[in-house]
């Protein structure tokens, strides 16, 4: 079976760093797969080349056999790719409903302003947000700005969901509806690839995890698994921030 989102051998150099080191895996539809690693092993920088806001340095990405790999991120968002970023981005001067027709209109292009508007009304209620298209992004708390950022990708209507580290922040009780947000996507069938390092949403969330040091993959299978091996254990593991949550 051809693989839905195939990487292969993706590199990225940053002058003399190499950040992503011809790191291969794929994913199957429907997945969820957390990408875990220490702080600098290049998660983001995997991220920021499936989506197109870096270029790759050597490799392949492919979505469903169409390459993406050397698309212009535009290009990519419509191919069915969106994401999250690590340090919430949203239009803080415009209403959350405001938010969320920029990026309908993005994906649709001319659309009328009323469907517009009854689709963004739909995804705010998805996320948790119902009846809150009127308030300001900027007097918004910091979970609701992550829910509107969801949204925001949501609009997209993505085949494939990038999360990076969406539900660091979180309380407990924050996180659980963090949780179960994400599990709900992938039930409507959202393939989802989540850099994370709260390690009890990993477990709960991600049958498979894919694990990078130093801009290598240094273990791909079983979440459970994985989470045993000495390789991690020793490179990951023992960092203090991985015993958080
Ligand atoms: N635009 C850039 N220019 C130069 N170096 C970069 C750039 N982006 C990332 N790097 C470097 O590449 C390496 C990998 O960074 P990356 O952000 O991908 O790691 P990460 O695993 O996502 O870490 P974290 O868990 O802290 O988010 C780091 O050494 C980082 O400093």
């Amino acid at each position: 079976m051809m693989a839905f989102l195939e990487i292969s051998d993706l590199t990225k150099r940053f002058g003399g760093l190499t950040a992503v080191n011809h790191v291969s895996f794929s994913l199957t539809q429907g997945e969820v797969v957390a990408l875990l690693g220490p702080n600098g092993s290049g998660k983001t920088t995997v991220l920021n080349m499936i989506s197109g806001l870096l270029p790759v340095s050597g490799g392949t990405i492919t979505l469903e056999g169409k390459r993406l790999s050397g698309l212009p991120a535009h290009r990519i968002a419509h191919a069915g790719v969106a994401r999250t970023f690590q340090l919430v981005r949203v239009l803080p001067s415009l209403t959350v409903s405001d938010n969320i027709l920029a990026a309908i209109l993005f994906r649709a292009g001319h659309t009328s302003e009323r469907d517009a508007r009854i689709e963004a009304a739909a995804l705010l209620a998805e996320v948790g947000l119902e009846g809150r298209g009127g308030e300001h992004a900027s007097d918004l708390t910091y979970i609701d700005q992550k829910r509107m950022e969801l949204a925001r990708a949501l609009a997209a209507r993505p085949k494939l969901l990038l999360l990076d580290e969406w539900l660091a922040g979180l309380n407990p009780s924050e996180l659980r509806i963090g949780i179960d947000l994400i599990a709900r996507l992938n039930a409507r069938g959202i393939t989802i690839l989540l850099v994370e390092h709260v390690m009890d949403a990993v477990r709960a969330l991600c049958p498979r995890a894919v694990v990078m040091n130093a801009g290598r993959k240094i273990a791909d299978g079983a979440t459970a698994d994985v989470l045993r091996d000495p390789e991690v254990v020793r490179a990951y593991l023992g960092e203090p921030h991985a015993a958080v949550a």
